[in-house]
């Protein structure tokens, strides 16, 4: 898996955005593979040129009048029958080399789009967004899938089927080879373009259905509200009206596919009477046999669609090859946290020196932090405090390493943290965030996420410490019960409690922590500061502090507005000074 990583990552820095040339270089490793794919098609198809001709001989060899004919009529109809199959053993093998390239291809670009993200800076995520991403790994690999089979399949065969039915008629008769050359590029424009129009109103509908079923799924959520509101008979009628629209554009559709197919089906089959008449009567002039007729009729029907099938792939490769695009915007990107030649620290002791930091968001106009100076000490728990927006989750941002400053630094134990290698601090690091993140596993899943090995007494004892033992004694499964989709079957209290023992398992030297803003019952607020105690004790502890009680236990406060850091000191200090803090708190209070 790895060197197909190496491959995929490789295809994308050597080529850059030549599409195609990239496509071909994520085969590298595959070629012969392809190569014994293609020779297998090649053979499985040989009953589509031979039959023709087979044909004609025996119907030729029908019309002899001395009845000499049999043998001919035997030795032909083996030679199908042996043609015919081979298929099922050749469509064996090409299939399965086709598919062993094509899906390890497929699966190699996955695990390549996954390890990259792992490895992409945060704020890099964040201005991709979650559903492009997503995008990206499942819809564009497939498209690029789809690309890889059109061009390795059904190009091919497209060429080679067209090569050998326009070689055997000019070999055989000038003459029709003409004919095809001025009326199969007509014919096939006429099918496309018939095609095209069913495609069109076809996507209209499908665009009406993905409309009408994000409806649904919005109305299956609002269920609840409604009901609230006593809103039902509303929410039905909405939904009827777009059922109505659905079924007007359903039955224009299907009276359009009706017409516009039957008249792609009528104008293939007058050309076909075209042909016929056209061989007919080089047949009746003696040019060509009667068993010949058969066999144009059937190489004609070939390259028609051969051709129709050529000009509908492309806009299947224009989207494939854009597929190869989007995806290298992520292969590509050079955002990556590098860790290379950097220090890796064995331990941290979890002292801070925020010293001079600016700090600016890509592609904005303002500094976010200007000229930052905070000392945190060993151990100490440091609040920050401020307005909405003045910054404080920057500066938890800058703590963790997700982004660098852009002025000044930050020391960790006296290191500059942009030396260090930020994997070997982040091993004793445990972070918090403000919205709980968990996933739907059991809690025992969640709580010991990443720690393979965690003793069923130390989990006891986070549990306790977190004040969640009690709860989960009482649930049927215990440990084991499963939380739902982002934990849904917890109330918010208990959400916050399972992401404070997953920080305490880790043991960690240093805390961040973004404390939830949203209000808690007095019971819950009390059992989530005993659990914050805990966590916090004998460990730097640097939190966004919104409770009063948070702020109050802290070692020290810094008060942020609008990027500066006005105040810092002990609780006492700031409340003696009668400045910022001792504002910001009379407006809470
Ligand atoms: N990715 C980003 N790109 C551009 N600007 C950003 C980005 N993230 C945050 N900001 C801006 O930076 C400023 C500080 O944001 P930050 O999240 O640090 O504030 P905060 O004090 O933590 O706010 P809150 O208490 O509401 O969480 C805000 O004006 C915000 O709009």
């Amino acid at each position: 898996m790895d060197t197909l990583e190496k491959i995929v990552q490789q295809s994308y820095d050597t080529h850059q955005k030549k599409s195609f040339k990239v496509l071909i270089h994520l085969y590298k490793g595959h070629y012969v593979k392809l190569l014994l794919s293609a020779v297998f098609y090649t053979i499985k198809h040989i009953p589509a040129w031979v039959m023709p001709i087979a044909i004609a001989n025996v119907i030729n060899a029908a019309t002899l009048k001395d009845g000499g004919g049999i043998r001919t009529i035997y030795i032909n109809a083996i030679v199908m029958l042996i043609l015919v199959l081979q298929n099922i053993l050749t469509n064996y093998y090409h299939t399965k080399y086709n598919s062993l390239a094509i899906r390890s291809v497929e699966s190699g670009l996955r695990a390549s789009l996954i390890k990259k993200l792992q490895e992409l800076s945060i704020p890099f995520q964040k201005e991709m967004q979650s559903g492009r991403l997503q995008s990206k790994i499942m819809r564009d690999v497939e498209a690029v899938q789809t690309l890889s089979s059109q061009v390795f399949v059904s190009s091919l065969n497209i060429l080679v089927n067209l090569i050998v039915a326009l070689g055997i008629t000019l070999y055989n008769s000038p003459t029709v080879f003409l004919f095809f050359l001025l009326t199969v590029p007509i014919s096939a424009i006429i099918i496309v373009a018939f095609r095209k129009k069913i495609k069109h109103s076809n996507s209209e509908f499908r665009r009406e259905m993905e409309e009408t079923s994000a409806r649904v799924i919005e109305m299956i959520e609002l269920v609840p509200i409604a009901r609230a509101h006593a809103l039902e008979k509303q929410e039905v009628t909405r939904l009827n009206n777009r059922f109505q629209q659905i079924l007007s554009k359903g039955f224009h559709l299907d009276m359009i596919q009706s017409l516009f197919g039957s008249v792609s089906w009528a104008s293939f089959q007058i050309f076909q009477i075209i042909c016929l008449v056209f061989t007919g009567i080089l047949a009746l002039r003696g040019t060509i046999t009667p068993g010949e007729v058969v066999m144009y009729q059937t190489y004609f029907t070939t390259v028609v669609n051969s051709v129709s099938s050529m000009i509908t792939l492309i806009p299947t490769i224009a989207k494939g090859m854009e597929s190869v695009e989007s995806i290298g915007e992520i292969l590509t990107a050079g955002e990556v946290e590098k860790h290379d030649n950097k220090i890796r620290i064995k331990d941290v002791k979890g002292h801070f020196s925020i010293q001079n930091v600016n700090y600016r968001y890509t592609d904005e106009k303002q500094d976010i932090l200007h000229n930052l100076n905070v000392e945190i000490n060993l151990g100490e728990t440091v609040a920050f405090v401020g307005e909405s927006g003045s910054g404080k989750s920057t500066i938890l941002h800058l703590l963790i390493g997700y982004i660098q400053p852009t002025k000044g630094k930050i020391l960790l134990d006296g290191n500059d943290m942009n030396s260090l290698d930020l994997r070997s601090y982040r091993n004793h690091l445990a972070v918090v965030p403000q919205s709980t993140i968990l996933f739907s596993g059991t809690i025992r899943e969640n709580i010991t996420y990443g720690m393979p090995s965690v003793s069923e007494e130390r989990l006891k004892e986070v549990l306790k410490a977190a004040n969640l033992w009690e709860v989960i004694k009482k649930m049927p499964d215990g440990l084991n019960t499963k939380i739902g989709e982002h934990g849904d079957k917890l109330s918010g209290g208990q959400r916050q409690r399972v992401s404070i023992a997953r920080a305490l398992i880790r043991n960690p030297k240093v805390i961040i922590l973004d404390e939830a803003t949203s209000a808690l019952d007095s019971h819950s607020e009390a059992k989530i500061q005993e659990a914050l105690a805990i966590l916090c004790k004998n460990r730097t502890t640097l939190i966004v502090a919104h409770r009063l009680s948070t702020i109050k236990n802290a070692d020290k406060i810094a008060v942020i507005e609008k990027g500066h850091c006005m105040e810092f000191g002990t609780y006492n200090e700031l409340m003696l000074k009668k400045g910022k803090f001792f504002q910001l708190k009379q407006l809470q209070s």
